[in-house]
């Protein structure tokens, strides 16, 4: 008999399959404080939350029968992710079945703002018959603005497209060819800002979004511009955004989402421009039941000895192909991660080849391992060795892998190629033998760094004096250089130095090196 526990509250029709499964006892428990949670989980195979229930390392670590969590929703940024893996626990979600409500709610946020439903609303409740006050825009003809056009931003564009708007969007992923498709605009992240009437946001919260929308983003944007989000708290820095709404700016926000729930009390729900919902985006009857049946069926299915379809972590491998391969795993990985910081346009091909020791070895997991670097950037956390491969297919990225026995003077050889519209790049890594992982070509150059810590590539002229003035600049920003390789193609041509530093350099710091006349690029990645 399998201990079920559901701690936050999902709908008792989508929980049958796990009440159709005999070996199951489901305990119904919502609203726990953490402190009680960490005492009851002990006893439990699986948990099934919503976004209410934070799953800590603290609460992960007392879980010693817990196998499977399942999160009935999209976002699993209640989860410690990290401590699950760690802990051998998968975890799944339910990444489809709330789509649709999400972005009905975000249509039903534009039109609020738009005509100010709420706020007219409210003015009534209080006896007033305000005509003057609460006229409104049409949307019609006005543009959209998206930034993340994954399941919901794309049905989101379909609806506003429905609103006869112009829809233009952003996504690292978005190519000329999708917009068309759609009969949408794409453009930079700038762009978008910079044209749209409304905006709305549909990304994941990651390292990469986290205040994404900040005040320099509100700075682009036309004055009057209106902004929903109804993705995650945190992607629009509250702050930044109340003082664009006291300067004028903005016109009105729609916030589902915030970056500490419950948010009841902060000084954003006191404007008149502000209006919010307590992140209802998921919460209808058809998103409630459909999320809480895919979740059902996982963790019976998993409990069961069946493959998951929604993993988003995988803890284990099969032993023996495991032990070959799992020296190579972190190098793989990296590789693609750095070679996402070297990507500047839309990806169409990812190449890897082996050589060497790892001619007849099952290499299919490093692949995938490799395209999850190199998507987790944008895709964040929820992409893993199971689901790469298919979000990478999803996102338009077809995948190639082959093999040489060549060694090209490596024991062992893993090399990762892009290829966008407008050229390709690659990286290439080996493991040296007691040394660890080791890049070992960027571009065609040999180089030798370890995949680890800060990096700056730098592309320049080869001419006397670069290598002098780039120190001093880094010195100028109190950057310390930890080691430092050069290589070129031949003499005053082009050629690569690859620093490692002690720390990340910002967007400013990374500008006053691209200055340089010398230097063609610059990239700074952090592995
Ligand atoms: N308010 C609510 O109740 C709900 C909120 N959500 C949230 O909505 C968001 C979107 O969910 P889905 O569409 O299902 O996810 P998805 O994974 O299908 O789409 C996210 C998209 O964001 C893009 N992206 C990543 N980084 C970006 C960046 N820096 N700039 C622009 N685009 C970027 C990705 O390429 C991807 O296409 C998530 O944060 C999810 O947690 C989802 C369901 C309900
Ligand atoms: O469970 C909920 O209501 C929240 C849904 C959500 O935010 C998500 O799926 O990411």
């Amino acid at each position: 008999m399998f201990n079920i526990l559901i701690a936050d509250p999902l709908s008792e029709d989508g929980i049958q399959p796990l009440r159709a499964a005999d070996n199951m006892n489901i305990v119904v428990d919502t609203g726990l404080k953490p402190e009680e949670l960490m005492e009851k989980i002990g006893k439990f195979d699986a948990l099934l939350v919503r976004s209410q229930t934070k799953v800590t390392r603290e609460i992960i670590e007392q879980a010693s029968n817990l196998k499977i969590i399942a999160r009935a929703g999209v976002g699993v940024d209640n989860i410690d992710l990290e401590a699950a893996t760690e802990n051998g626990i998968i975890v799944v979600n339910a990444p489809n079945g709330n789509t649709n409500s999400a972005a009905e709610h975000t249509m039903a946020m534009i039109m609020s703002l738009s005509r100010n439903i709420p706020q007219a609303y409210l003015s009534l409740k209080e006896k007033k018959w305000d005509r003057k006050k609460y006229v409104g825009v049409e949307v019609k003809n006005k543009t959209l603005g998206i930034v993340g056009l994954g399941r919901i931003g794309a049905e989101v564009a379909y609806r506003a497209k429905g609103q006869r708007m112009n829809v233009i969007a952003y996504d690292p992923f978005l190519t000329k060819e999708k917009a068309d498709n759609m009969g949408i605009g794409y453009g930079t992240l700038d762009e978008v800002l910079e044209a749209a009437d409304f905006i709305t946001i549909h990304t994941p919260l990651l390292k990469e979004t986290k205040h994404m929308i900040d005040s320099d983003a509100f700075g682009k944007m036309k004055d009057g511009v209106q902004i929903v989000n109804c993705a995650r708290g945190g992607i629009i820095d509250e702050d930044a955004l109340y003082h664009a709404i006291v300067s004028g700016k903005v016109a009105g926000a729609a916030m589902d989402v915030f970056e500490e729930e419950p948010f009841t009390d902060h000084r954003l729900l006191e404007l008149p421009e502000v209006i919010a919902t307590p992140h209802l985006g998921a919460s209808t009857f058809e998103a409630q039941e459909t999320v809480a049946i895919d979740v059902s069926h996982d963790v019976a299915g998993f409990l069961n000895g069946e493959p998951v379809k929604n993993p988003v972590n995988l803890p284990s491998l099969p032993k023996e192909i495991l032990n070959t391969i799992e020296p190579y795993f972190n190098l793989s990985e990296k590789l693609g991660e750095f070679l996402i910081g070297r990507t500047e346009d839309v990806a169409e091909e990812i190449n890897i080849s082996y050589a060497g020791d790892l001619y007849d070895v099952e290499v299919a997991p490093l692949s995938r391992n490799a395209v999850k670097g190199f998507l987790k950037r944008h895709l964040g956390d929820h992409v893993n060795d199971v689901n790469a491969l298919y979000l990478a297919e999803r996102k338009g990225i077809s995948i190639h892998e082959n093999k040489t026995a060549s060694t090209k003077g490596f024991t062992n050889l893993i090399s990762v190629e892009v290829v966008m519209k407008s050229g390709k790049r690659s990286v290439s890594g080996t493991l040296l033998n007691g040394l660890g992982a080791r890049i070992v070509k960027v571009d065609g150059y040999n180089v030798d760094v370890t995949p680890k810590g800060h990096i700056v590539v730098i592309n320049h002229k080869d001419i006397p004096g670069v290598i002098g003035k780039m120190g001093s600049l880094l010195a100028r920003h109190e950057i310390n250089i930890a080691t430092m390789q050069v290589d070129r193609s031949d003499i005053g041509g082009n050629a690569i130095m690859m620093l490692t530093v002690d720390r990340h350099l910002d967007e400013k710091e990374l500008d006053t090196l691209k200055e340089l006349e010398e230097i063609y690029e610059v990239t700074a990645i952090d592995l």
